[in-house]
């Protein structure tokens, strides 16, 4: 597990991270978002190693992050930070040695990556003659090629098209189901609802919220939409509960005494077929929205 405790930077003045802590679970896909100049570049930067903190500490598996462990670490850097007149599988063989492995593991590693990513005929062009969305593939490629303890990608999705994302995930997921833990910063917060499984919300230098997705979109968890055929006016006069809203057949009711909510589906099903029952979920852009007021 990768942990960040206690994180803080200045510069100057400038207070950009403030005792930030969180942790980036093995076999989960952490997201990192947060408004322009909240602190996720300086944070990944610290961890890292690329940069300074005034206060704080990264550790792995419990252990301070050495020198020698980080460079284990898969990092995209915001910046990007590959070659453009080198031939990419070049490169990327290059970065594989760079990171310790074989002659041949590197060549392995790098033509299984390029073939995954969809860049195995480009192999001998340089970078520069890519497409911006092709370079960046291959800057994944690079994070990935030395088969890293964890990764630590600041904006990978950014300018990717719809089938690079995908391909970009699968291999992510796969990383995932191998237990390397996974911290990406993105603006796409459809993405990260997708994508991942926690998130930490940064809002100017703090942590704002963290938690798995499944908890931070459950909301109040004692808000209940029904949604029925007929009528749902009946629920106004149903003891233990607030109605919020009654529309026709949907109902949004706020459960004051918890054994209430079983007998209310009973009662629902009773008049007629029930098409949707349950806690309402929050969207992750309001989640974000509420964290970062
Ligand atoms: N080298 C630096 N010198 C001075 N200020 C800096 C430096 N790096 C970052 N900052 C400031 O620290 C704050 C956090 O910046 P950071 O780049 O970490 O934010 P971010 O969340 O990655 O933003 P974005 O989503 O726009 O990439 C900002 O106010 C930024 O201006």
């Amino acid at each position: 597990m990768l942990r960040v405790a206690g994180l803080t930077r200045r510069f100057g003045d400038h207070l950009a991270l403030d005792d930030v802590t969180f942790d980036v679970v093995p076999g989960r896909m952490t997201g990192f978002v947060g408004a322009n100049g909240a602190g996720k570049t300086t944070t990944m930067r610290i961890i890292l190693g690329v940069l300074a903190a005034n206060a704080g500490e990264v550790r792995w598996n419990g252990e301070l992050l050495t020198q020698e462990v980080r460079r284990d670490v898969g990092y995209m850097p915001e910046e990007r930070g590959l070659y453009p007149k080198m031939k990419i599988r070049d490169q990327l063989v290059f970065f594989g040695r760079l990171h310790g492995l074989s002659p041949d593991r590197a060549l392995e590693r790098t033509d299984k990556l390029l073939e995954r990513l969809g860049l195995a005929e480009r192999a001998t062009d340089a970078l520069e003659t890519l497409s911006l969305g092709n370079q960046q593939r291959v800057q994944i490629a690079a994070a990935l090629v030395h088969e890293p303890i964890a990764l630590v990608l600041d904006e990978p999705f950014s300018g990717l098209d719809p089938l690079a994302v995908d391909a970009m995930v699968d291999l992510l997921r796969e990383e995932v189901t191998a237990e390397v833990p996974v911290l990406f910063s993105s603006h796409q917060l459809d993405l990260v609802e997708r994508l991942c499984d926690d998130l930490v919300v940064l809002s100017r230098g703090k942590v704002v919220a963290a938690g798995s997705v499944a908890d931070l979109s459950a909301g109040s968890s004692t808000t209940y939409r029904l949604v029925v055929d007929g009528d749902a006016g009946w629920l106004r006069d149903v003891r233990g509960i607030e109605v919020r809203d009654v529309a026709g057949g949907t109902a949004l009711f706020d459960v004051l005494d918890g054994a209430v909510e079983q007998k209310i589906l009973q009662e629902a099903l009773s008049r007629g077929p029930v098409r949707q029952f349950g806690p309402e979920r929050v969207a992750l852009s309001d989640v974000f929205r509420e964290a970062t007021r």
